[in-house]
């Protein structure tokens, strides 16, 4: 058995990203970036005022004396002329400074008459003034290839001016949940003994999340030819596969038997995590197939340790920027962790992150809740409540 870091460093040298394509820029949100993204020209574009106001030239303010108002300077629509001694240019929040100015006065400190304006005391030492290139110069890279489009990283490349953007194509992502007593939500009350196929939902949930697109949703029952056969196609289909349960050791586990007559090559398989030992990875050709583990808990916290860091790897994306651990305070004392390194399902509160109740790896309902993964190497040693631990965003 390997460990966590042993199968994510695996993971990452074994997945490559996709080809790029263009795309709109209306088309790009969540997208990850295939190439740098570079400023076409300075943010600003020249000194604009932060203010609605007056512009003029700092030293020459006197209060209560009349200073010329020469026009108007306002956004897309410079003052063309220059302002000298006593003279003042009607400025607005995001235009361009007129040449001879160099300061702006808020307009709650002017009192206009006619096409004079006067200044009280009282306006404050600020020039409000954002320099020409403050925020980004051209050719600045705005944006590092790899970059996942967020809403907030939107706004950096429209302001990058740009209206066709390289992306890497999004995963076509196969799933297939396996196991005789499944069958679709809704179905399960009318048929003794089945229950509902619900850890897919997740997977396919998750998959779309991180910019794959679900093309194929198949259900098996534990009997090789038929699952060999499903193999077959999502191969055919997909770039990505994804397979629930059947992963462990049972006479009825066949996620990886179903590969086998089509050429699978393990990457790994088994991992000391709790829960989640079963996953593995594997490759048909070029195409990763992802084993996760058919208990729910166990599918979704494998889902988002490989998965999550899988879906962005083969977008170009930072494979371990997906598993950023940060420091965070328990709100619960914890005992020993044991053999297998563990990853705590946990729910964030203001008194720091709470351990769900319930820990099993079949559970479902605590998964709703738990946002958080505590991650405990082997063998830590017991922690008080109120400690800092390491976890990760769930
Ligand atoms: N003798 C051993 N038994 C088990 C081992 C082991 O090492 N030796 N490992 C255990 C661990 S750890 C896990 S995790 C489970 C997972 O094994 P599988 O991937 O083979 O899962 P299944 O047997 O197919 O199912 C387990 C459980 O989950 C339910 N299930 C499966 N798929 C779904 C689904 N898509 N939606 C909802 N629920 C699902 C299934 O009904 C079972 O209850 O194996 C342990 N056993
Ligand atoms: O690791 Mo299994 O995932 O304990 O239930």
């Amino acid at each position: 058995m390997i460990g966590f870091e042993e199968a994510s460093r695996l993971l990452r040298e074994n997945v490559a990203a996709l080809p790029a394509e263009p795309v709109t820029i209306e088309e790009a949100a969540g997208r990850f970036l295939a190439k740098d993204l570079l400023a076409r020209f300075d943010a600003p574009r020249s000194n604009v005022s932060a203010m609605d106001g007056y512009a003029v030239r700092a030293g020459t303010l006197e209060n209560g004396v009349p200073f010329k108002v020469l026009g108007q300077a306002r956004p897309g629509m410079p003052f063309g002329g220059e302002v000298g001694v006593r003279e003042a240019v009607r400025i607005f929040t995001g235009a361009a400074v007129p040449k001879g100015a160099d300061c702006v006065v808020m307009q709650e400190y002017a009192r206009a008459e006619g096409d004079t304006v006067s200044f009280e005391e009282g306006h404050g030492p600020t020039r409000h003034i954002r320099k020409a290139g403050s925020d980004f110069c051209e050719g600045d890279v705005l944006l590092a290839r790899g970059t996942r489009l967020t809403p907030r990283a939107m706004v950096a490349a429209a302001a990058a001016d740009r209206a066709s953007i390289e992306v890497s194509i999004q995963p076509r992502v196969a799933i297939i949940a396996t196991g005789d007593e499944l069958v679709s939500p809704g179905e399960a009350h009318a048929t003794a003994n089945a229950i509902p196929e619900s850890a897919s939902h997740g997977v396919a949930a998750l998959c779309e999340a991180m910019g794959g697109t679900v093309v194929l949703r198949l259900t098996g029952r534990d009997e090789l030819g038929l699952l060999t056969d499903l193999a077959s196609e999502a191969l055919a289909t997909a770039d990505l596969v994804v397979v629930t349960g059947g992963a462990s050791v049972g006479d009825h586990d066949l996620a990886r038997p179903m590969f086998e007559a089509l050429g699978l090559e393990l990457v790994f398989a088994k991992v000391a995590i709790k829960p989640g030992k079963p996953v593995w990875l594997g490759k048909v050709g070029d195409k990763p197939v992802l084993g996760l583990p058919g208990n729910p808990t166990s599918a979704m916290v494998t889902a988002r340790l490989f998965l999550q860091p899988l879906l962005a790897a083969m977008q170009g994306g930072e494979a371990a920027a997906n598993l950023q651990f940060l420091p965070m305070p328990c709100a619960a004392a914890l005992p020993e962790a044991g053999g297998r390194e563990t990853f705590i399902r946990a729910i964030a509160t203001p008194e720091g992150l709470t351990p769900a109740q319930n820990q099993e790896s079949g559970a479902q309902a605590p998964l709703a809740q738990s946002d958080w993964l505590i991650r405990r190497p082997a063998g830590s040693p017991a922690t008080a409540r109120g400690e800092t631990v390491s976890a990760l965003a769930f």
